[in-house]
């Protein structure tokens, strides 16, 4: 880390765009005061191939580019350890119920390709529509806006369901689920560049597919109020809801919604994906999972 403050400071003259800005990754459980470089999102090859850098400019892209590997790769293993801490606190917190730690306890991550050699396990599939949110409450604000919905069965979950036998495939059962379940228009149809990750619960045989949509806060509002001329409104689909993401003293906000119950694993599937996409990072979700 010492070492790549060094760099910003060497090399930031030599290519000031490469480094577009550099922060303090508390939120990743690394000390205040740690500086890592945060690479643009050009690949480095972009660089490379520029004909107007010298050689000496593009050495020092290369060097660059092999550091933000391990960079990465340290960081990765913050993340990767802080996420332990936040799945202790959901299991053992007693207010968030013993039906959420046993769903903990039930589901694992599974890699896509595995998860293709359980032919016998039955194979679901939700979907996590989202906006960024440029609203906010009195002084409160949250960065998204995510959609959820109310089963009929009283627990909160995601859009989607299992995938059938007619199905040409896990995104056409799922497009078929979103079509029934929240009426959504074929112009936001999920496609495969949408899958973030699959989860497996062995004892049930099942396959949990995982797949984010990212749209406008305009967009989710029409998908929100189209919603309610679904199929399935009313009957499986008792209403679509937002998490409150707010941190509201004393103890309101974020920390009353973790205490629903929530089916499958999709509250892992939520604070997960939430902490990928940085809209809460693992610090903030631990201590709205703390005060609950
Ligand atoms: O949002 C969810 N995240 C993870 N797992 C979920 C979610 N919703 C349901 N489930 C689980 C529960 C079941 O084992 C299967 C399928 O349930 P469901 O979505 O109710 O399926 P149908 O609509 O009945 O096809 O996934």
């Amino acid at each position: 880390m010492v070492l790549l403050k060094l760099v910003k400071s060497t090399f930031s003259d030599v290519i000031p765009d490469l480094i577009k800005h550099s922060s303090n990754v508390t939120q990743w459980g690394l000390q205040r005061g740690t500086t890592i470089l945060y690479i643009p999102y050009l690949p480095f090859n972009f660089f490379l191939e520029k004909n107007d850098l010298n050689s000496k400019q593009k050495n020092v892209i290369s060097n660059i580019s092999n550091l933000n590997k391990q960079t990465k790769m340290q960081a990765t293993t913050k993340i990767v350890d802080n996420w332990k801490k936040v799945l202790n606190a959901l299991k053992t917190n007693r207010n968030m119920g013993k039906l959420w730690s046993k769903a903990i306890e039930d589901h694992s991550e599974i890699d896509l390709e595995e998860s293709k050699k359980l032919n016998d396990y039955r194979l679901a599939a939700h979907a996590f529509i989202w906006s960024k949110n440029d609203q906010s409450l009195w002084e409160l604000s949250s960065k998204a806006s995510i959609m959820m919905q109310m089963r009929f069965d009283g627990f909160i979950g995601f859009p989607g369901g299992l995938i059938d036998s007619t199905d040409a495939s896990v995104v056409d059962g799922l497009n078929r689920e979103l079509r029934e379940e929240i009426n959504l228009n074929e112009k936001y149809y999920i496609t495969n560049e949408n899958y973030f990750f699959s989860s497996v619960n062995h004892q049930r045989k099942i396959i949990l597919h995982f797949y984010v949509k990212e749209v406008t806060q305009t967009e989710l509002i029409g998908i929100e109020k189209a919603a309610l001329d679904s199929h399935d409104y009313g009957t499986e689909v008792m209403g679509i809801i937002r998490p409150p993401l707010y941190d509201i003293k004393p103890g309101r906000g974020f920390n009353i919604f973790l205490q629903n119950q929530f089916v499958g694993n999709s509250l892992l599937q939520l604070l997960k994906t939430m902490s990928l996409l940085d809209i809460l990072d693992n610090q903030t979700i631990l201590k709205f999972i703390d005060s609950c």
